[in-house]
């Protein structure tokens, strides 16, 4: 399998210049003939939380429309990344999973929300699970904060998911927590993960990048510089299976214990 990482510089509250910027992005990216794309979290607006009430996407629909349209008119499975979602006069940060018929297969919204960049005073946290089967792989998606939380990453990856996506507004001044997070979630869930972050800058932060996919051993297949780029890496599923019946880390948990 085949995916692609869009790191890109989300321009501020701009969702139409986004949409613009991630068109040409996209038909750039299938070049190289990727089976999934991912793209980072809030990449319609960025961080500006304040504008939400202008700027969100009512139910999600016009990202709907425009992120189907792209997957189906080239035959690419999409995770778009999240947006922010308006339902009800509430905001999720809200990831989207499109297969390559255009259809969206799967929403997540971000559970854990990030205190640091004010998430909790202008969102909602989300409250369903993560999973998902996209080309044929049992997967789960999560938005950055979330990946913190190695309990939330565990109860995916023992129901099943073989890779872990991560889309990401991850700053620059902790890009090595991002690092070494990502790293021991794919050591220890044994799971490949394809991570994906943004570049630049908004008012209030400047972004790592550094985007990556890590192998069920924890090794760097392919890793991002701080610019906008376009990764891509080739996975290889049956990895996860051989890891897993090496070292049977799930067979061995003490759950009598915890
Ligand atoms: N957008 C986010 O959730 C950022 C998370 C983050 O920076 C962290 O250190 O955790």
């Amino acid at each position: 399998m085949k995916v692609s990482m869009i790191q890109y510089d989300i321009v501020f509250g701009n969702p139409k210049e986004n949409y613009k910027k991630v068109e040409q992005l996209i038909k750039q990216a299938v070049d190289s003939k990727p089976d999934i794309l991912i793209l980072p979290e809030l990449w319609t607006t960025g961080y500006d939380l304040n504008r939400l009430d202008e700027i969100a996407d009512e139910d999600a629909q016009d990202t709907i429309k425009f992120i189907s349209n792209l997957a189906e008119q080239y035959t690419v499975n999409i995770i778009a990344g999240s947006i922010a979602k308006r339902m009800g006069g509430k905001v999720n940060n809200t990831m989207l999973v499109f297969n390559s018929t255009g259809k969206l297969v799967h929403e997540y919204s971000k559970a854990h929300l990030f205190r640091l960049m004010d998430e909790d005073k202008h969102l909602i946290e989300g409250n369903s699970k993560a999973l998902f089967s996209l080309a044929g792989v049992l997967s789960a998606g999560f938005i950055c904060y979330d990946i913190r939380f190695p309990e939330w990453i565990r109860k995916h990856a023992v129901e099943g998911a073989k890779i872990i996506f991560v889309s990401a507004e991850w700053p620059k001044p902790r890009i090595d927590h991002w690092k070494y997070l990502l790293i021991a979630r794919a050591i220890e869930n044994q799971c490949y993960i394809v991570a994906c972050n943004r570049s630049g800058s908004d008012p209030a932060n400047v972004f790592g990048g550094h985007s990556i996919v890590i192998d069920p051993w924890g090794h760097v297949v392919e890793e991002a510089s701080e610019n906008e780029s376009i990764v891509t890496a080739v996975l290889e599923t049956e990895l996860v299976d051989e890891v897993r019946s090496k070292i049977p880390v799930f067979e061995d948990r003490r759950i009598d214990l915890y």
